[in-house]
């Protein structure tokens, strides 16, 4: 028989995945599985059980939010030969699944991770050597993710980081960086960068236009500081809008390497979770990974 890892998060999103257990594990046995289940005992604990667990099995399959993913990608890339991963979404906001095809149901999503689905070959990053699986950021609003309190979370869904992102509004002041990517140098002051292997951040669509993710090659956004208010409102708007290229205070590129110095630290965050505050930041993709498993 075919062996699974099932590493869930049981506080991940409303809770609600621990009632869901016993149908998903039922989809597992009829499609030939057999399924270990570890439930994650504080944060972090997917890293460790995805790397120290992992070499046992055919499958890791994943189920929570876009952090437990993280925790288990980051597992999982310190393995020589890391086995095929699938995901159950089941956090708040679950823009890894929207990126990944995946249905929200957590028996849907099982039925794909345990072989409905399309085995994919991703690209993963790395900032400063620590992986992440879609989104490395920093400035406005992007402490949001990682300082909104779970509980808030868990209540309000995505909705808690607009409201906390809102109350930060005053506090945005911009970064003086020298950003490095590619043979290419940019040198300016900042108020947000985000570098992205996908297709969906804090619950939001965004343009699809370029976006692969298996080319070795991230998506990034700046905004820089103004000439004008103006400039600063259609950089960010631009952001979300369906019109890939750079407007107003926003610039756009693809980059497979690119290196952020500053002579201030300035906290990142890596798929809404913190991700330090060093003065010189490398981030790196390192194509096709892993092979994870998303809808068709
Ligand atoms: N037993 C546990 N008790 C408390 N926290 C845990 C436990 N297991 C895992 N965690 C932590 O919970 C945090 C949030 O998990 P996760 O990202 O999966 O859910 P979410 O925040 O609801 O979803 P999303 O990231 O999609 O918004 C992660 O940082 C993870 O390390």
């Amino acid at each position: 028989m075919k062996e699974a890892l099932l590493i869930y998060n049981p506080t991940s999103g409303k809770g609600q995945l621990p009632g869901s257990l016993s149908p998903v594990l039922d989809v597992f046995t009829k499609a030939g599985w057999l399924v270990t289940v570890y439930p994650t005992q504080c944060k972090g604990d997917a890293v460790r059980a995805a790397k120290e667990l992992g070499p046992r099995f055919q499958r890791v399959v994943c189920a929570g939010g876009d952090g437990t993913l993280s925790e288990t990608v980051t597992g999982l890339m310190e393995l020589s030969a890391p086995p095929m991963l699938g995901y159950i979404p089941s956090g708040s906001t679950n823009d890894c699944a929207t990126t990944l095809n995946l249905p929200r149901s957590p028996i849907k999503s099982a039925a794909v991770a345990a072989g409905e689905g399309e085995p994919f070959h991703i690209d993963i990053g790395k900032l400063n050597g620590q992986p992440f699986v879609y989104v490395a950021a920093f400035g406005a609003f992007t402490h949001v993710a990682y300082a909104t309190p779970q509980d808030l979370k868990n209540t309000f869904g995505h909705l808690a980081y607009v409201v906390e992102g809102i109350a930060s509004l005053p506090t945005i002041s911009p970064y003086h960086l020298k950003v490095e990517y590619d043979g290419q140098v940019l040198e300016d002051d900042f108020y947000f960068g985000m570098v992205r292997n996908a297709l969906s951040i804090g619950g939001i669509k965004l343009p699809q236009q370029d976006v692969e993710l298996d080319d070795g090659l991230f998506e990034v956004d700046l905004v820089k500081k103004p000439v004008s208010l103006a400039d600063v409102t259609d950089g960010f708007q631009t952001l979300f809008a369906q019109n890939p290229v750079g407007a107003g205070s926003r610039i756009h590129f693809q980059a497979s390497q690119l290196t952020f110095s500053s002579d201030q630290p300035i906290p990142w965050t890596i798929d809404g979770e913190y991700g330090g505050d060093q003065l010189v930041n490398q981030v790196v993709n390192c194509r096709q990974a892993l092979t994870v498993i998303r809808g068709k």
